[in-house]
């Protein structure tokens, strides 16, 4: 059976599985692979680490997307290509909103597209929209573990710097087309900015695959710009949000 380019797997190798949770970091795959039953690694190739496992008698695969579109796109290719059509991606995030506070879980609705692959798959007048049953199984899964969540529209952004609007770079400048972007979210009711939905999003409405995204707040720009909270306690609220819409999906 043929393996796919870069994870190196075939679909024998999947067990069936269809459905992928899709975290950015790949140490986050591990640690959510401990959530599934008879978990195995797969591989492990650049930014890519892939375990799977069951939930519920059915099989589950995890890969890590790494950091920003185009690492993403390959991952769903080619878990497409073996087998998955659907996609929960967990992330971490920056909200920009001031009643959103860090530790709080944001499931995106619909992205802004500030990154560059998804237009490789559909010019920019296309949304990137979340499929609605798989957004409903994470805004269930919350409701079923009493979890608050905010729901709405994320900024998706290529980099992380200037694209969301970063100044406390090495250089500290932001160039003048994104000077104010991050006010005019805020002004749009966006809630946050992350790095994959958007192409997430976009490719899978486009290739008739399902997509969903929660993420766990690391921080409230509208406050500060580095982290002091505890980014294990949010990485298993939102795990735990994962793994429960990933059940619902699978009954
Ligand atoms: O925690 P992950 O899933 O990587 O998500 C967020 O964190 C990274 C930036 O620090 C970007 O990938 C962004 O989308
Ligand atoms: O502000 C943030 C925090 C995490 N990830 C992002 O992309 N932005």
């Amino acid at each position: 059976m043929e393996k796919v380019f870069h994870l190196g797997l075939s679909r024998d190798d999947l067990k069936g599985a269809t459905l992928a949770i899709v975290p950015g970091d790949p140490d986050r795959s591990a640690r959510i692979s401990t959530f599934l039953d008879n978990p195995e690694c797969l591989a492990k190739t650049r930014e890519f680490h892939v375990y799977r496992g069951e939930l519920n008698g059915h099989s589950v695969v995890v890969c890590s997307t790494g950091i920003g579109g185009p690492s993403t796109s390959i991952a769903v290719e080619e878990l497409a290509q073996l087998g998955v059509d659907t996609f929960l991606r967990i992330g971490t995030t920056g909200a920009i909103q001031p009643h959103i506070n860090e530790g709080d879980i944001l499931i995106s609705q619909a992205s802004v597209r500030l990154d560059g692959a998804s237009q490789h798959f559909a010019p920019l007048s296309y949304p990137a929209v979340s499929d609605f049953f798989a957004t409903q199984a994470m805004v269930n899964a919350c409701d079923n573990l009493a979890i608050n969540y905010h729901i709405g529209i994320t900024a998706s952004s290529d980099t992380f710097y200037p694209g969301q609007e970063r100044y406390d770079t090495y250089s500290g400048y932001v160039p003048r087309a994104l000077q104010g972007s991050c006010e005019e979210w805020q002004k749009l009711g966006v809630m946050n900015y992350e790095m994959e939905s958007a192409t997430l999003f976009t490719m899978c409405a486009a290739l008739g695959l399902r997509a969903a995204c929660v993420a766990g707040v690391l921080v409230n720009r509208t406050k500060q710009e580095i982290p002091n909270v505890d980014h294990g306690e949010i990485e298993k609220k939102s795990v735990a949000v994962v793994i429960e819409a990933a059940k619902l999906l699978l009954n």
